[in-house]
Order: C-alpha cells, then sequence, then structure tokens
C-alpha cells in the first residue's frame, strides 16, 4: 500500500510544477508578445486555450490542496490517476505552444512608408516561392503568400510566421482573392511533370482560372503582375538555343499539354488584360531551376538523381540520356524575377542557365559529387519528353543586365547538403515516430486525449 502522506506530497509536487510551468510560458509569451509591438498573432494557441489551461491547472489546485484526512487510499490513487491525465494534456498544449511560438526572425531591413511594398506571390510556399519570399522579406518589404499546399510547404516559409511583415493565406487561386497590393508574383502552379500531370484538369484551371483571378486583381488595385511561364511553351523545340521569339512546338493533346497549354493560355491572358485592361504585365519564362526546398518527392532530375545516389540506388536515366537540359541556381531566378519585376519591361524574358548538358552527363556529375555506389541505367523513355532545351538569354541579358552566377558544382553542392539533411531529418522523424507508437505510454496519451473535456468556461 502506499504512503499517503508522500503519496500527498508527490501529487502538490506535481501540480504546482505544472502550473509554474504554465505560468512561464505565459510570462515568455506576453514577452515576445511585447517584444513584437504586440501586432503579431501566435498560432494555434489563443486566449482560449490559456483560458482552459488555467481552468485545468486551478482545479488540480483545489483537488490536492485540500485533500481530506478521512479520504482512502484507493481514491487517493483515482484522483492521482486524474491528476496524470490532466498533466498530460497540459504537457500537449505546452508543446503545441513552444512549436507555435515565433524564435528570432532573419534580419530585415528597415524601408519607409513610400518604399515598402505590399507584395503577393501566389504559390509562395513552393520551392521557387519561398526563396522569393526570403528575399523580398529581408529588402523590407510585406509579404502575403497564398497557397493551397498541394506542392508547396508551410516549413518552407515557418521561419516567417508571426512576423509583422509577413501573412500566410492558405488559399487556392482558382478561387477570387480580395486584397489590396502592389505587385503580384503569380507563381501558383505544380511545376514538376509527375506533379502537373497527376491531375491535369486542376493544372489547367489553376494555369487559366488562377491567372484571371490574379489579372483580375492587379486589374482592380492597379498592380502590376508578373507571371512565371516556362521553358515547356516551347514544347519539344526545333529551334536551338530558345529565343523568346520562337513560337513553340508543342503537342496540345499530349501527357504535358495540361501544363504547356495552361501556361501559353496564361500568356495569352496577360497580354489580353494589358491590352485591354492596362494592366502592367510582366512574363518570365522560367528554364529548369533547382536548389534547397525541392520536395523530396518532386520526381524532376535534379532531386531524383541525387537522392537516388545519396541512398545508393540505381540513378534511372529515362530514355537514351542523350536529351539534354540546362540546369539555373534558384537564387540566380528569384534575382531574375526580382529585376524583372523592376523593369519596365514587359515582353516575355527567358530566365535560365545557358550551360547545356545531356542528361546521361547529368547522372555521372551528380554520382561524382556525391560518392557512393549508385550505377546509372538506362530506363523507358517518357512520352513528348523535348530532347533539347536551352535558353537564349540574350533579352535578359540586355534589359535586365542579368546573367546567372551561381556554376552547377557549386549549386549542385548546396542541393546535396540540403537533400543529406532532409534525409536525416526524416529518418530521425521515423525512428522518433516507431518509438512512440511502440511505448505503452501510447495508449495513456490515447486515454487522455478521448477524456479531454475542452474548456468550461
Ligand atoms: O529520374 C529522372 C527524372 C527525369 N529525367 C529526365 O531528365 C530531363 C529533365 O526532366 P525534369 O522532370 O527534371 O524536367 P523537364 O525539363 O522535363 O520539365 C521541366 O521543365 C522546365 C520547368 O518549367 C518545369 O520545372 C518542368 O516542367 C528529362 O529529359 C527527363 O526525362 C530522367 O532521366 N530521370
Amino acid at each position: 500500500m502506499p504512503n499517503v502522506p508522500i503519496v500527498k506530497k508527490r501529487i502538490k509536487f506535481i501540480v504546482i510544477s505544472s502550473c509554474s510551468l504554465i505560468l512561464l510560458v505565459i510570462l515568455y509569451r506576453s514577452f515576445l508578445k511585447h517584444k513584437t509591438n504586440g501586432s503579431q498573432s501566435i498560432q494555434n494557441f489563443d486566449k482560449d486555450d490559456w483560458t482552459a489551461n488555467s481552468q485545468i491547472g486551478e482545479d488540480l489546485v483545489k483537488d490536492f490542496t485540500n485533500v481530506p484526512q478521512h479520504i482512502t487510499n484507493q481514491q487517493l490513487l483515482n484522483q492521482l490517476e486524474h491528476a496524470k491525465v490532466q498533466i498530460s494534456i497540459l504537457e500537449d498544449r505546452v508543446r503545441a505552444l513552444e512549436a507555435s511560438t515565433p524564435r528570432k526572425y532573419p534580419q530585415v531591413k528597415y524601408l519607409n512608408y513610400k518604399n515598402r511594398k505590399r507584395i503577393l506571390i501566389t504559390g509562395g510556399a513552393g520551392f521557387v516561392g519561398s526563396h522569393l519570399v526570403d528575399t523580398l522579406m529581408v529588402q523590407g518589404h510585406e509579404v502575403i503568400v497564398a497557397d493551397n499546399f498541394f506542392t508547396g510547404r508551410k516549413r518552407n516559409v515557418e521561419h516567417w510566421l508571426g512576423h509583422e511583415n509577413f501573412e500566410l493565406i492558405h488559399h487556392d487561386i482558382v478561387n477570387p482573392l480580395f486584397i489590396e497590393v502592389d505587385e503580384i508574383y503569380h507563381l501558383a502552379s505544380p511545376a514538376s511533370p509527375p506533379h502537373y500531370m497527376y491531375n491535369p484538369v486542376k493544372t489547367i484551371k489553376t494555369n487559366t482560372m488562377g491567372t484571371i483571378n490574379m489579372l483580375g486583381l492587379a486589374k482592380r488595385v492597379m498592380a502590376k503582375v508578373l507571371i512565371a511561364s516556362t521553358s515547356e511553351v516551347y514544347g519539344d523545340p526545333t529551334v536551338h538555343p530558345q529565343p523568346e521569339t520562337y513560337w513553340g512546338h508543342v503537342n496540345p493533346i499530349g501527357p504535358r499539354a495540361c501544363y504547356d497549354e495552361g501556361k501559353r493560355v496564361s500568356e495569352t491572358l496577360s497580354y489580353a488584360y494589358a491590352k485591354q485592361e492596362n494592366v502592367k504585365v510582366r512574363v518570365a519564362r522560367i528554364f529548369n531551376t533547382y536548389g534547397p526546398r525541392m520536395h523530396m518527392n518532386d520526381g524532376r532530375v535534379v532531386s531524383n538523381f541525387i537522392l537516388q545516389a545519396l541512398r545508393n540506388e540505381t540513378i534511372t536515366v529515362y530514355g537514351n540520356g542523350k536529351q539534354t537540359r540546362s540546369f539555373q541556381y534558384v537564387s540566380d531566378l528569384v534575382d531574375g524575377l526580382i529585376s524583372l519585376m523592376a523593369s519596365n519591361y514587359s515582353q516575355p524574358v527567358n530566365l535560365g542557365n545557358p550551360v547545356e548538358h545531356t542528361i546521361e552527363e547529368f547522372a555521372w556529375i551528380i554520382k561524382k559529387l556525391v560518392g557512393g555506389k549508385s550505377e546509372v541505367k538506362q530506363t523507358d523513355a517518357v512520352e513528348d519528353d523535348p530532347q533539347r532545351r536551352k535558353p537564349d538569354i540574350t533579352r535578359a541579358k540586355t534589359i535586365l543586365n542579368w546573367e546567372p552566377k551561381v556554376p552547377l558544382q557549386m549549386g549542385i553542392s548546396r542541393t546535396i547538403s540540403y537533400f543529406r539533411r532532409e534525409l536525416e531529418r526524416s529518418d530521425r522523424f521515423q525512428k522518433d515516430s516507431k518509438k512512440y507508437f511502440d511505448s505503452p505510454d501510447l495508449e495513456r496519451s490515447q486515454h487522455s486525449r478521448q477524456n479531454f473535456v475542452p474548456d468550461k468556461t
């Protein structure tokens, strides 16, 4: 039989410690709120959560500070069990609070009211979008991200959550959006072939209805809008390298058409709005781009080859590997997009790195940089795969004074480090999750959730 006074003492100790913990967290939160001028809202944890927590804490204190002398050991044990459940609820909430509390933000420049712009980035939680967010935030602008998180991830922009210049909206641009902005970077669309082919109708809707919505918004609020187009508007090109004056060679009913034609209509819409409604449009034709924050399941050649090499799996070259691509690092693209937006030039501009490689060569470059024991093997060719692709960047050089700066080896090495960290992270998560779900504590924790009584107030 447990010793009653000792059990009582333990209970008191547990209750007082958890209340103190909650108090500390609240003090820390008020301090952070004060520090950020009180203008930030902390995600997922609001006044109601605190009220519920303090209620639980108060109930626990009442229960255990006034234990009557005649109470039986069994009753005491029941109360102890109840206290454990309550404490585990509090622990969950503290964890949620910790996860959502903004920590240190990257340094941003101060811009006065005249120079600071309100900028909307559709697809801003995606690979390219999130890098653009970083640069514009650091420059001191107000950035609003609209993303439906189909291929974008909150993790790509989480370091800005809660910042007074930043806003994240869960929104699918197939539906209209009504906000006041000065500039719009319209990047929302899946860009990797397996992703855009996954739901071709949705890809077409995003690039047609989504673009109409953004051009309509630009018209209403008189914002400048930059449309992210693609080298895929050239299809399987018969002109090499591809200048902006080339009209392209696209199969309108092939598997890639949803994206290629979607982007072509997106361009057509832009010039129709420019002509008819005087909307200021910029059109960037983006060539193959790579870098950190590419999705592990992206499916494009850079992430596939790097991940295969890191896992010592076979590096899969589709077809004979003689098809070519030219790869640009993401920071070069971001510089190009910002220069294009700032320019007075409204015709399409190619943004890409003109250094061209066959895919087979590229496989060997990755294998060499990663090391490991992977083999390079040819597999079935994919339908309508463009055979040669290299941008003619004369226009970007002349008009924007822009050209890519990051050499392939440097960019690929940074990307390899990123994917190495991602693999370690997912291994760690897998292990932690296995530990958690195999643990006998799970039953208790599930029990605690079932018994959770939300806010009594
Ligand atoms: O595992 C793979 C993946 C891809 N490949 C090949 O590598 C080449 C490049 O393929 P990716 O899937 O990376 O990208 P693609 O060039 O076909 O399309 C891209 O074009 C430019 C952008 O607008 C888009 O990001 C995307 O549509 C293709 O020839 C493809 O067949 C492989 O050999 N193995």
